[in-house]
């Protein structure tokens, strides 16, 4: 086919819809993670780096130059478990197969009702695009099917695992006792506890759909996207967990959940992804000496 750029033949159309795949596919991976903001200030750099070259600006195009070659291999080193979980993504089965099936959404909804009835606190993490390997290594690594005893026996007052968070893929459990960034307690969340400012400090950080039951209060409630949601009964939590986990497909952006009234002035956060200040404060939360010690059974029973 002759076109004003010349010659065009098959081997053109197919390489640029092979390239226009591979670069979104690329797209897919680092949205909704950290990485995005590094990707924009990639895309900045290299815009600044051509432009003094155009310029003739010699100088500033060989420092730029420079940098950005060491910058390369300081990335790799940087985002070495991103890198890792977004190959491990690449060769994970797609489908409903690697997703939460219908049956372990119902069970999970059943051991919330169960655990809000009993007043018995948990929190619970569904991955959906984004890795959250990095918060599964700081519990321990189980790997068990999702089922209404099993989540009960991990959220029971005296159970070796009750504190902190699990976190689930698809229909499986695959860490549990998990510690999750906290939202800062000075800013509008600040008169909710550790737990439910676990659930929302990681929502913030990642497309996670984050599960709350309440010890104080029996309630049930999600976190997505930075937010916490209204108090739910059964039924919603189960249209809820369908629309966001089960109809969830890959590569769409998180939905931000209805906030509750008391969370309305805050900033619009409906974008998952974080920049990279609050990152680092969170990642100073995650230290071990830092990890919450579990409430007294006192509290405890006062509720
Ligand atoms: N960073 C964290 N990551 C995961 N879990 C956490 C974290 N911080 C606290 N928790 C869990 O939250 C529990 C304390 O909950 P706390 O009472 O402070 O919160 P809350 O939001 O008031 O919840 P509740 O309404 O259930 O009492 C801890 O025992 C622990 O299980």
């Amino acid at each position: 086919m002759t076109t004003p750029f010349g010659q065009i033949g098959v081997q053109d159309v197919l390489d640029i819809v092979v390239v226009a795949f591979l670069v979104y596919q690329g797209y897919l991976l680092v949205a909704g993670t950290r990485a995005v903001n590094v990707v924009r200030g990639i895309l900045v750099f290299a815009g600044v780096w051509v432009a003094a070259q155009l310029l003739g600006l010699t100088t500033l195009s060989y420092l730029l130059g420079r940098a950005g070659t060491v910058g390369i291999f300081a990335l790799l080193v940087l985002f070495q478990p991103e890198l890792r979980a977004a190959l491990e993504r690449v060769g994970r089965p797609r489908g409903r197969d690697a997703s939460a099936s219908g049956a372990a959404l119902q069970d999970l909804a059943r051991a919330m009702e169960r655990l809000a009835e009993r007043k018995t606190g948990a929190l619970i993490a569904i991955e959906r695009r984004t890795p959250l390997g990095e918060y599964a290594e700081t519990g321990v690594n189980i790997d068990a099917l999702v089922s209404v005893p099993f989540l009960e026996a991990l959220f029971a007052r005296n159970a070796p695992l009750h504190d902190g968070g699990i976190i689930l893929q698809g229909a499986r459990v695959v860490a549990a006792g998990c510690l999750f960034p906290l939202q800062p307690a000075d800013g509008t969340y600040r008169r909710y506890g550790t737990r439910h400012r676990a659930a929302i400090g990681l929502s913030e950080l990642t497309d996670a759909v984050v599960l709350v039951v309440s010890e104080e209060r029996g309630s049930m409630r999600i976190a997505l996207g930075g937010r916490l949601g209204p108090d739910l009964n059964g039924t919603e939590l189960r249209e809820q967990l369908r629309e966001l986990v089960y109809d969830y497909p890959v590569g769409r952006a998180a939905v931000p959940v209805k906030p509750t009234p008391e969370t309305k002035s805050a900033p619009e956060t409906g974008d998952v992804r974080a920049d990279a200040a609050s990152q680092t404060e969170v990642r100073a939360e995650l230290r071990p000496e830092t990890r919450p010690e579990p409430r007294p059974e006192t509290r405890k029973e006062q509720t």
